[in-house]
């Protein structure tokens, strides 16, 4: 098959679909995502919550094609931000062919998790499910066979049947590729639905814009995720460059709620706004391979999370 070229007539038994991850906020669905697909296209960060779009990652194989979309935490509603991503990851639940359920093996089953499996339990169209234990090289053999077993028993207390249940590491690539094997045994015979070699159909700008807020996030205080959101104004290569030196001028707006939060972004003197610029320029010119001119601003959208014509614009 050659790159980009959809193949009219896959060879027989090929099966494609599409399948996401579930699980409370930093259960690891964005790490797993990613080391499946091979590269990073959805942002992880230590900080719950940081996921907001669907984001696609296409996994390749000679048997299949499995497109990922990695869903934000399902959370109580306080804004109507949250009561979007809630919708968001429902609609999506009722789309797919598998959902994977992330549990990770160093955190207890909790009330959290239960909610989750229970909400998918009592959707109309039930999905095909697959338990993730996820973060294996966090416990002890002894610790993931209880885990295991903490899993196996939701069956009964939450009516829903699992076709798997699977333990990984995501960080240290273990099991991945049974946990492949297994969500594209799930999939229906079908054609390739994307070319040959794409990883996501994610607009490069949306990527970009995830990069930004990624680095925007590295150690701020708690508040402050919920709050940035990163929007990329223009994009394109530079003009009258020699073909062998292109440059890559990006002009982005980092959008916060408060004026102190903007004085968080901007730092002492501007350093932090630089270090932000510095991270995620580096980040940009390994996704996009070209030198990036990075114009990064800070503007503040008072309680933009909660004004629905600020949402709409924002594209939530
Ligand atoms: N040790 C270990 N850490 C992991 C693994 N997978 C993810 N993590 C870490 O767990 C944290 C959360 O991972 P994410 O992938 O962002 O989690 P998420 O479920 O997408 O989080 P939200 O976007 O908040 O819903 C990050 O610090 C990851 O590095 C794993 O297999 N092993």
């Amino acid at each position: 098959m050659t790159d980009g070229v959809l193949s009219p007539t896959p060879q027989e038994g090929f099966r494609s679909g599409f399948a996401c991850f579930v699980g409370r906020p930093n259960a690891g669905k964005s790490t797993l995502t990613n080391a499946l697909v091979g590269r990073k296209v959805a942002i992880a960060s230590s900080k719950p919550q940081t996921t907001r779009h669907a984001i696609r990652g296409i996994v390749h194989r000679p048997d299949a094609q499995l497109v990922l979309i990695d869903t934000p935490g399902l959370h109580k509603p306080r804004t109507l931000l949250g009561e979007r991503l809630n919708d968001l990851v429902r609609g999506t639940w009722t789309e797919v062919d598998v959902v994977g359920v992330c549990l990770p093996a160093s955190q207890k089953i909790g009330p959290g998790d239960t909610y989750l499996v229970g909400e998918i339990a009592a959707l109309p169209k039930r999905p095909k499910l697959v338990a993730i234990a996820t973060k294996s090289d966090l416990v002890s053999p002894d610790r993931m066979a209880q885990h295991l077993l903490a899993i196996a028993a939701l069956e009964e207390t939450l009516g829903v049947s699992w076709s798997s249940i699977v333990p990984v590491s995501a960080t240290q690539g273990e099991q991945l590729d049974v946990l492949a094997d297994e969500l594209v045994a799930l999939l229906p015979e079908g054609p390739m639905l994307y070319p040959d070699g794409e990883i996501t159909d994610e607009p490069e700008e949306t990527l970009v814009a995830e990069l930004i807020r990624e680095a925007a996030l590295e150690g701020v205080r708690d508040e402050l995720p919920h709050s940035i959101t990163v929007q990329v104004e223009e994009m394109g290569l530079r003009e009258g460059r020699p073909e062998n030196k292109p440059l890559l001028d990006v002009y982005a707006t980092m959008i916060v709620e408060r004026d102190s939060q903007k004085g968080i972004v901007i730092g002492h003197r501007g350093s932090r706004l630089r270090e932000i610029g510095a991270a995620s320029r580096q980040q940009i010119e390994a996704l996009l391979g070209t030198p990036v001119y990075l114009d990064l601003k800070v503007k503040v959208l008072k309680e933009w999370q909660r004004d629905a014509k600020h949402l709409n614009r924002l594209g939530f």
